[in-house]
């Protein structure tokens, strides 16, 4: 061997004795066959096997497992971001000639994802109202193939009756998925409660330190996973193990990081309430929507709630955001720090909803000290207040 080669080939080294508790990040374009016959067969391997690495390399099969485990599911896909989850479950289910139902509180791009794309190659979408629960039966349609949920929803925080929504969907054969982004399968296993594609960012809680951008789906039924993976592969969907291998990383906190905020936040949402600054939504909170139901099927809440801005505060809106010390001014959520975003249901919304018209601020509670976060707070009130 020339030293060309010598510089290309590496080495074969023993491994013995090598132990490490992190997961290698098994990075490949290129996967390489034993023999020619391998290579001439390598579609026929399992879904859960290696042919090319868009389609996964051992990295990506271990978060797919600990997820499967965590959602009491069968299998898990991996997707490059949570918006990209939700597009692949619509487009493996849905054909031209269906209709879709989606929930009203849905992540807004949904139902661009809908109006966009959807409606123009024949697929009818609708929404329905979050707290329907089992009226649901009233607006699904002879062609619906699909109800899509989340709970609670973005921004407004409704919480919807998940079981009670599946039920129905069961008996007239139409498939569900949820947006469980918010409580993760550690606080909510929709799979649990009869939903065919559980589906959350990862970008949030699990990566958890906002530096990072994935999604994931997993499913009970090996037909539905093989849909979404045929869905994948046509859109040349797949994920860095780098980020995988952050995710992991990320997970390994992630029910200390969730039991510490989803109490922080408790706290703070319910002291934001009795101080009067403004409708406070957070399934947590006895006056939130729905939130006899997050009792009835959730273990416990995250760092995630919203808070109405009156009318009237508006205008100091941009000087109180100016002077807060340690919330950052930003819009996604899920990480180490603590944010404010002002958000807007108004063109996303298609039904009336009482908070239509105002600003919203979503709150994401970090894991600074809960002083420095109420102080800071404190401060901003009042200057809102003027
Ligand atoms: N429902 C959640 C998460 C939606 S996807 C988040 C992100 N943009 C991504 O694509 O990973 C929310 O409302 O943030």
């Amino acid at each position: 061997m020339r030293d060309a080669t010598k510089s290309v080939h590496h080495p074969k080294i023993s491994e013995e004795g090598y132990a490490a508790l992190g997961v290698p990040t098994h990075r490949a374009s290129t996967i390489v066959f034993p023999d020619a016959e391998a290579y001439a067969t390598r579609s026929q391997r399992d879904l859960d096997g290696y042919s090319y690495g868009l389609h996964g390399t051992p990295t990506q099969r271990v978060l797919e497992a600990q997820l499967t485990a965590l959602e009491n599911g069968l299998k898990t896909v991996i997707l490059p971001s949570g918006q990209a989850a939700i597009a692949v479950v619509l487009l493996s289910c849905l054909k031209p000639g269906d209709h879709v139902l989606v929930a009203d509180n849905a992540y807004p791009p949904v139902i661009g994802l809908c109006r966009n794309f959807l409606e123009p190659r024949g697929i009818a979408w609708s929404v329905f109202e979050p707290g329907i629960g089992a009226g649901i039966e009233d607006v699904v349609r002879d062609n619906t193939r699909l109800i899509w949920m989340e709970s609670p929803g973005s921004t407004t925080m409704e919480i919807e009756d998940v079981p009670a929504i599946t039920a129905i969907a069961k008996r007239r054969g139409i498939l569900t998925g949820i947006d469980n982004t918010w409580a993760t399968p550690l606080l909510f296993k929709p799979l649990d409660h009869g939903v065919d594609f559980s589906m959350q960012a990862m970008t949030k809680y699990p990566g958890g330190h906002s530096d990072l951008l994935m999604g994931s789906v997993s499913v009970n039924d090996l037909e539905l996973r093989k849909a979404l993976r045929d869905t994948m592969r046509m859109l040349g969907f797949g994920v860095s193990p780098d980020a995988v291998q952050l995710v992991l990383r990320g997970m390994e906190t992630m029910a200390v990081r969730l039991a510490h905020v989803g109490r922080v936040a408790g706290e703070i949402a319910a002291e934001l309430e009795s101080r009067g600054v403004g409708p406070v939504l957070f399934p947590a909170l006895a006056s939130s929507p729905g939130h006899a139901i997050w009792k009835r099927d959730f273990t416990g809440a995250s760092g995630l709630f919203s808070v109405v801005l009156p009318a009237a505060h508006e205008a100091r809106l941009d000087a109180a955001l100016n002077g807060l010390r340690y919330f950052a001014i930003g819009a996604s959520w899920g990480g180490t720090r603590s944010l404010i975003a002002p958000m807007s249901v108004k063109t996303s919304r298609q039904m009336p909803h009482p908070h239509k018209d105002r600003i919203i601020l979503r709150v994401n509670i970090g894991v600074e000290d809960p002083s420095d976060l109420r102080e800071d707070l404190d401060g901003f009130f009042t200057a809102l207040a003027g």
